[in-house]
């Protein structure tokens, strides 16, 4: 669990917003600043791969989903922070500032990470007052999936901040990794520069196509290196006699040069569309999202398949997956909000409003979402158990329309031991317009004897804790509402 509470994110671009769904999946509250006025919208579509993704990956027992606040000002912002992520534009003058502003803002005990990607922390630590509390906390795209983060300090970088980190954001799930000199780039990147360097002179040379080097990469070393890494993979390519054969037979080679070695070739208007035509080529028309979507999903098949081995980033998700399981539930007396959605044009009717069958599409996510929360995963429908839905009723109150954001608000009414209540609100999530509510009768089934049994274990502990919390709350309006009563 998260051994922090409160954290405050400067910049909710793409790696800002992979640190917001990351802190507020672990059960963090953040609060956001960000000078563009679309950053919201664009987070609320990257927080839409996010949930997705943390939905498939532990599908089990889960932290409370933390509050996420767009506030005006990073004053505001880092008020109360503990831990404050900047991640602002790679510019050094830019996050000198925002590091300074932060600084006279944070509470003294703060932490202040940066996730640049190559400034030296020493650079970046040079306006703050307080520099010792400054960490370069360096992550990889998506940073709610990724698990490295590369902690680097500065000069004046305090050794307890950087012990600090590593506790922090390894109780996130993540693997820190202290990289014990500062230089540019740290080591991830010098590595991923060295290899995109030489792939930008084989493109230059026609060698190969853009697609034809990363077909080489994915069906070659890619498949390696995500559990074994470059030097144990070459360890075993030297054969029994190991590294010190594997060196003696491709050493000498270093020296030929396979490579273009360090020579950076010049980025040229030609070289520029070139990389660009033949990049549009390989999406073959897949849009950014949807190759998120697919990046996602295979990495989350990735862990998990590591996970069953115990091996590499697997074994640390198993260890976090452990952590959660044994941690004492957290169940808040607030409406769980497991569910988003963006409306699609394809979603409209003739009165190009939401279509009736949309919302009932909405409604039932969410209610796979709730059924999620509680534990319901594959080993629990391999069980044999399930949930039916058994009786719904939909009220339309609004009128949504193409682009608007919904998000669902979701309340156990109440529960017995065959039985689960759920109602759900959906809203808008620009103004907070209530557009539908849902109400659901649920039944625990035995799929395979065909009949309601009683939920047992721990899911029937969750479900228990989930509505003794949402029974201190008061009753939503509409819920038990006939057709055709008034009001
Ligand atoms: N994109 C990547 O693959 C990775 C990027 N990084 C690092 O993360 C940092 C952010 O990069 P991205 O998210 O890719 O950039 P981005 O361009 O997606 O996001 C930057 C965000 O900062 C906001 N911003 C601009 N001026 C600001 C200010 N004065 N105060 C607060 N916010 C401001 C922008 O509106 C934008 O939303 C950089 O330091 C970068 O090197 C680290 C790892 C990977
Ligand atoms: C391109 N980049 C230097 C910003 C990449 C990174 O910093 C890490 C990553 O996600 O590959």
């Amino acid at each position: 669990m998260a051994t922090l509470t409160k954290a405050a994110v400067i910049g909710g671009g793409v790696i800002g917003g992979g640190w917001i769904a990351r802190f507020a999946q672990n059960g963090l509250d953040v609060a956001v600043y960000d000078p563009d006025p679309q950053a919201e919208a664009k987070f609320g579509r990257l927080m839409e791969n996010a949930a997705h993704a943390f939905g498939r990956l532990i599908d089990g027992a889960r932290p409370r989903l933390g509050a996420i606040r767009f506030v005006s000002s990073l004053a505001e912002a880092v008020a109360g922070a503990e831990i404050v992520q900047e991640s602002a534009p790679e510019r050094l003058d830019l996050k000198q500032r925002i590091l300074a502003e932060i600084d006279a803002h944070a509470p003294p005990e703060a932490i202040v990470a940066s996730s640049t990607s190559g400034l030296l922390p020493s650079e970046l630590q040079a306006t703050m007052t307080r520099p010792e509390r400054l960490v370069v906390a360096h992550p990889f795209n998506p940073v709610y999936l990724i698990p490295l983060v590369e902690l680097v300090g500065g000069a004046r970088t305090a050794p307890a901040t950087i012990e600090r980190a590593r506790a922090f954001y390894a109780a996130l799930g993540m693997k820190p990794i202290h990289i014990r000199k500062e230089i540019e780039a740290f080591v991830g990147d010098r590595l991923l520069e060295a290899l995109w360097r030489e792939a930008l002179w084989l493109v230059q040379d026609d060698i190969a196509t853009v697609e034809e080097i990363d077909e080489v990469i994915r069906y070659s070393f890619g498949l390696r290196w995500a559990q074994m890494g470059l030097f144990q993979i070459y360890r075993i390519a030297g054969g029994e006699a190991g590294m010190r054969h594997f060196m003696a037979q491709f050493g000498p080679c270093l020296q030929w040069p396979w490579t273009k070695l360090t020579d950076v070739p010049e980025l040229t208007e030609a070289l520029i569309d070139k990389i660009s035509h033949q990049s549009d080529a390989q999406a073959a028309g897949l849009s950014i999202r949807r190759l998120e979507r697919i990046r996602d999903d295979n990495l989350v098949a990735i862990l998990k398949a590591l996970e069953k081995e115990d091996w590499g980033a697997g074994a640390l998700l198993k260890a976090y997956r452990a952590g959660l399981a044994g941690a004492p539930a957290a169940t808040p007396a607030e409406p769980l909000r497991l569910h988003a959605a963006e409306v699609p044009e394809d979603w409209l009717d003739y009165n190009g409003h939401i279509t009736e069958h949309r919302y009932l599409q909405v409604l039932g996510d969410a209610t796979d979402a709730v059924l999620a929360h509680l534990g319901l995963d594959a080993a629990y429908l391999a069980s044999g158990r399930s949930f039916f839905t058994v009786e719904t009723h939909i009220r339309h109150l609004g009128e949504g329309h193409r682009g608007d954001r919904l998000g669902v608000e979701s309340r156990v009414l109440s529960a017995d031991a065959k039985r689960l209540h759920l109602f759900h609100a959906i809203r808008r999530e620009r103004d907070g317009a209530l557009l539908a509510t849902g109400e659901h009768m649920l039944l625990h089934v035995d799929t395979k004897a065909g009949r309601a049994v009683a939920t047992e274990g721990a899911m029937a502990e969750r479900i228990a804790a989930l509505a003794a919390a949402h029974a201190g709350l008061p009753a939503p309006d509409g819920a038990g509402r006939r057709v055709g009563e008034r009001g």
